[in-house]
């Protein structure tokens, strides 16, 4: 297991063109978003976001990140309207950050990047499962989210108060009763894209959707995630920072705004 792909010096977004060939596709993730050229499209019509605080179910280090995964087996927490067609079901969310506030988004903004990006990753209900819909064109859907130095996130802080229990990678714990949804910005204005997975197998069959109004999280935040391992328990401990794949080439894409 020690050729897994990672974020390491000899494993990291720049070597896994060599496993997975997707990587030099021509709908690749994440982008720098070069907004004057982001065209508003009256047609998209805005985000339905329905998510039920029921359907959360456990905090997860899964040695790239940590996610937060749901129950999703009915449509009670969906997305639907924006840019997409039909139902998509919230499968999990998790983050991308830096080793500092520098940097640790995987999108960037006019050639910023933010200190973290939030991602709610969602499946098309017209297949029958997170897996079945991974690798179709429209098969999944994500939210991206900046996260900005400012205020602490009293909601966020719920999520890293459990970050104490899945310190390494493999571990997790019962995260009930948590509503997504108070992880939201109040505008829900978003730019999209058609693009991929952000890490292998880097499948070409994500509709971006990455909003412009970013959330708060405070330094001493920042620090909390930092605390997180890549490793797992008893091995040598790397701290789990720079979690995020540089952006890649438009290949010609068009980048669309809700928004005028
Ligand atoms: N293992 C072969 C089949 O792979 C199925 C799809 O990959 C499953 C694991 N990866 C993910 O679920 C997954 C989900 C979201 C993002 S991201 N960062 O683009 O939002 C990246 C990865
Ligand atoms: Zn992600």
């Amino acid at each position: 297991m020690s050729n897994a792909w990672g974020y390491g010096p000899t494993n990291g977004p720049d070597t896994w063109m060599e496993r997975f060939p997707n990587a030099k596709g021509l709908r690749q993730s994440p982008i720098n978003i070069v907004t004057k050229e982001a065209q508003f499209d009256p047609s998209l019509k805005p985000l339905k976001i329905k998510y039920d605080p029921y359907n959360s179910r456990d905090i997860l280090n899964n040695g790239q990140s940590f996610q937060v995964d749901f129950v999703d087996d009915t449509d009670s927490s969906t997305l639907t309207g924006g840019p997409i067609c039909g139902t998509y079901r919230l499968n999990q969310f998790h983050f991308h950050w830096g080793a500092s506030d520098d940097r640790g988004s995987e999108h960037n903004v006019d050639g910023a990047q933010f200190p973290c990006e939030l991602h709610l990753v969602h499946w098309n209900t017209k297949y029958s499962s997170f897996r079945e819909a991974a690798d179709k064109d429209d098969g999944l859907a994500v939210i991206g989210v900046f996260l900005k130095i400012g205020a602490p996130n009293a909601q966020l802080q719920k999520v890293l108060d459990a970050l104490d229990f899945v310190k390494t990678k493999g571990k997790q714990t019962t995260f009930s009763n948590f509503d997504a949804k108070t992880l939201l910005p109040h505008s829900l204005d978003y730019w999209t894209y058609e693009g991929s997975l952000t890490t292998p197998p880097l499948l070409e069959s994500v509709t971006w959707i990455v909003l412009r109004e970013v959330i708060s999280v405070s330094s001493v935040q920042m620090a909390k995630f930092r605390s997180l391992f890549f490793t797992g328990e008893g091995e040598p401990q790397i701290s789990m920072v720079d979690n995020y794949r540089p952006p890649q080439l438009l290949q010609g894409r068009q980048v669309r705004a809700s928004f005028q």
